[in-house]
């Protein structure tokens, strides 16, 4: 297919997304098996131009003043992926499946200016949510707002249960993987441009090895925060698909317990086979609460990864923020109060309570664990930046923090999704 076509293709995505309000995947998915000549590249291409249409989905409206399917894959041509209208215009020449260009939105692109726009359309975010981020990240909120929108890059954490990151890195070589800035054990392929591939690293031999898992670097560095040692008691109560579990696991060494733990049952199943994969020794799965029950005051390190509305995970998953509601934020509050609430008894005294989101929203992040230390005197919260110099040292790019405790990992802070993490201690 040339361009013409895997735009007539990203058009109509991006049409069925917005009228039957779709997941994007499963759009996707459907628009592949309509269309089976089409070839692997050009469904990469036509995803590309797809997700990102809806990274910049409220300023490329703007900017086209429409904000049609048309108009945001036009958007995405011209505002990411370095055409021009000449240089478009020539690829699509002669293309009977191109779609038509309308000289007026070309006019519209050429005379609006973007900093006229409301301040949420310059930041590709809902409205309602614009406030949030100014109180968490007051003169920079647009700043991160905006970083928000890029392209996501690939990264993988080496096992060191199996392979040190170097053997990782020579082994994928040719995926053009690099190490990462900040997580000691991270490997980053390059988010590429234009209608650029991922390569599907898990059918590589060193995956079906064991040699490294699928994790965003922040995801790495919050897990690496935990700061779990060799010979711990350290309880993963909302494991889910075992990502945290696993990266703790390999920090201990194999030495010590992880207990994984997850309301629903349902969302632990991947995590046996992972387990496996990894050479892990140390991971108990618990599927019942009972199994865990007994052991209340027992635990060294308590992690509880929180269900989020994943406005970290914005540059992903981006067709979730355009879904997100105030009613959805609402729920994922009260769950996670009481994920935080439950979690707690398990701390021992003198052990640590440690909470993490992939949210940038303080109603989600500070707000929640300072309430819980209210409600909870015995828990307090403590300084990460300890934890962090010892294993990132100094040099590296620093995260965002409202209270110089915890800590906020953004791409525009430190390259990664965003993250929450907070330490609190148990008073002995
Ligand atoms: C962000 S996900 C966990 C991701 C996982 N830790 C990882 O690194 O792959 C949040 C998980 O919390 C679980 N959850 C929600 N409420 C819970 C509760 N009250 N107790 C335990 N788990 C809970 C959800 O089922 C979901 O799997």
């Amino acid at each position: 297919m040339r361009l013409g076509g895997r735009l007539s293709g990203a058009i109509e995505v991006l049409a069925d997304i917005e009228t039957r309000k779709r997941p994007v995947a499963d759009s996707l998915k459907d628009w592949g098996l309509a269309h089976r000549f089409a070839g692997s590249g050009d469904r990469a291409a036509i995803g590309n131009i797809v997700y990102d249409a809806l990274r910049m989905k409220l300023s490329h409206a703007y900017l086209m003043d429409d904000d049609s399917a048309d108009a945001l894959a036009l958007g995405v041509m011209l505002r990411q992926w370095g055409l021009t209208p000449e240089t478009l215009a020539r690829q699509l020449d002669g293309d009977k499946f191109a779609p038509d260009i309308p000289a007026e939105r070309l006019a519209s692109l050429a005379r609006r200016r973007l900093e006229h726009a409301p301040l949420h359309v310059q930041g590709d975010i809902p409205e309602w949510v614009q406030a949030s981020f100014v109180e968490n990240f007051s003169d920079d909120w647009l700043h991160e707002a905006q970083a928000l929108t890029s392209r996501p890059t690939l990264d993988l954490r080496a096992n060191t249960l199996k392979a040190s990151r170097d053997k990782v890195l020579r082994a994928l070589e040719h995926c053009g993987a690099v190490p990462t800035t900040i997580a000691r054990n991270g490997i980053r392929i390059p988010a590429g441009e234009g209608p650029a591939r991922l390569p599907n690293v898990t059918a590589e031999p060193a995956f079906e090895e064991g040699w490294f898992e699928v994790q965003d670097e922040g995801s790495q560095i919050v897990a690496d925060l935990v700061f779990a040692q060799e010979g711990e008691q350290v309880l993963d109560f909302c494991a889910g698909g075992g990502g945290k579990a696993l990266a703790m696991s390999a920090a201990m060494n194999n030495k010590g317990q992880v207990h994984a733990f997850d309301a629903d049952r349902k969302r632990l199943a991947p995590i046996i086979e992972r387990l496996k994969r990894a050479g892990t020794r140390n991971v108990q799965v618990h599927e019942d609460f009972s199994s865990l029950s007994p052991l209340a005051g027992r635990f060294d390190r308590v992690l509880v990864d929180a269900p989020c509305t994943g406005t970290g995970t914005w540059r992903r998953r981006p067709d979730t923020k355009w879904r997100l509601t105030d009613k959805n934020l609402e729920e994922r509050l009260a769950q996670q109060e009481e994920a935080l609430a439950s979690a707690a008894h398990f701390v021992r005294p003198g052990g640590y309570l440690l909470y993490v989101t992939c949210s940038v929203l303080p109603e989600e992040n500070e707000n929640q664990v300072y309430g819980f230390c209210e409600d909870n005197p015995d828990f307090e919260i403590l300084s990460a930046a300890e934890a962090w110099e010892d294993l990132f040292g100094t040099d590296k790019p620093k995260p965002w923090s409202a209270d110089m405790k915890t800590v906020t990992l953004t791409p525009a802070s430190t390259d990664t999704d965003g993250f929450f993490f907070c330490a609190m201690g148990r008073k002995a």
